[in-house]
């Protein structure tokens, strides 16, 4: 059980005692992120199809082509776990807007860069950060007992049941064959702000070109610990590797602000560009792929993990930069 003797921390230092709850319960690991620590970067083209600009005037989801910054991830907070142990991959992606680059008369803030972020899971287990903290407290807990994966899972399950949907997800992810293999979710609603000022919630999805596909579990046992960066290396000499960006269209009676909940399965979507990866790079200095760096033309929802996520990723930014 969660040590509810300890008192949940004001909103202000929320952010820091998370980042202080994963560091307890997976360690901590100088100069690391502190969720996602291993991860692979690379330099890509998204070519928007034109067929988002209906719904907003972002710059990069009109008619040019755009460079970006991909980075695949583990979503472990241990850069040694092995990439077998950590179910759901992260795929996180800026897009290099040239600065003053005008979509319909709209310029792009200076420095302003959009960012995607998105994970193999279509929901995520918490719906407020409270919860999160939460969460990550009774899991340290469970982990200091020395509780087996089963027990924690049904732990876990008895103390956070609005959790169901992403723990039952996240458990019954296979290994994947590539990171280039599996479509990858945003989680979140955005709202998409057309030059009327009409907004429409939107969700996202990375599509796979290759035919989606995992290991099974006794190959990815035996492969090395980073089998999906050496993957994705030899992948890219051989083939391209690409991804559509598929939209999700909310209707207005949607929950934009529960990340716990999946919208039904008959909204409309549409298919907003195409991302190509061209090479592998060193990761950029300063790399924060903060997922409430929209850019204009794309606002937050009320999702409270959503604009959570800017602090927590600030606290982890600055105690990496500082290598501690
Ligand atoms: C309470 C909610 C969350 C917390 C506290 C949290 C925490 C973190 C932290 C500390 C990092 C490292 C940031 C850095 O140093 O740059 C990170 C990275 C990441 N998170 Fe979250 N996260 C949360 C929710 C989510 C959700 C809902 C998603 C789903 C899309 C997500 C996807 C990712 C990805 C893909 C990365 C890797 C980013 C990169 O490659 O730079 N996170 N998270």
């Amino acid at each position: 059980m969660t040590n509810m003797q300890e008192p949940m921390p004001a909103s202000d230092k929320l952010p820091a005692r998370s980042v202080d709850a994963i560091e307890e319960l997976s360690g901590t690991h100088p100069g690391k992120r502190r969720a996602h620590a291993r991860g692979i970067c690379a330099k890509g083209v998204f070519t928007p199809s034109g067929q988002a600009a209906r719904l907003t005037f972002a710059a990069h989801l009109q008619q040019t082509p755009c460079e970006a910054i991909i980075r695949f991830s583990n979503s472990a907070a241990d850069p040694a776990s092995r990439d077998l142990m950590s179910p759901a991959k992260g795929m996180a992606l800026q897009f290099q807007l040239p600065d003053g680059q005008g979509a319909r008369g709209v310029e792009s803030v200076q420095g302003e860069k959009p960012v995607i972020s998105a994970v193999t899971a279509p929901v995520f287990v918490a719906r407020t950060p409270e919860s999160f903290l939460e969460m990550m407290l009774a899991a340290r807990d469970m982990t200091r007992r020395g509780d087996s994966i089963k027990d924690r899972l049904k732990g876990m399950l008895q103390l956070f049941p609005h959790a169901a949907e992403a723990l039952t997800s996240i458990s019954s992810l296979k290994p994947p064959a590539s990171f280039a293999s599996v479509p990858y979710y945003s989680i979140h609603a955005f709202y998409f702000v057309d030059e009327n000022g009409r907004r429409r919630p939107v969700k996202y999805e990375w599509i796979p070109d290759a035919e989606e596909a995992h290991l099974p579990l006794i190959k990815a046992a035996v492969s090395s610990k980073d089998y999906l960066e050496d993957e994705l290396r030899d992948r890219l000499g051989t083939s391209p590797i690409g991804f559509t960006l598929r939209l999700t269209l909310g209707e207005e009676w949607d929950p934009v602000d529960d990340c716990t909940a999946r919208w039904p399965s008959n909204r409309e979507t549409l298919e907003a560009g195409h991302l190509f990866i061209v090479e592998l790079i060193e990761e950029p200095d300063g790399l924060v792929m903060d997922p409430t760096v929209t850019g204009p033309g794309i606002e937050l929802t009320p999702d409270p993990i959503l604009n959570f996520r800017h602090d927590a990723y600030a606290v982890s930014f600055e105690r990496r930069q500082k290598g501690i």
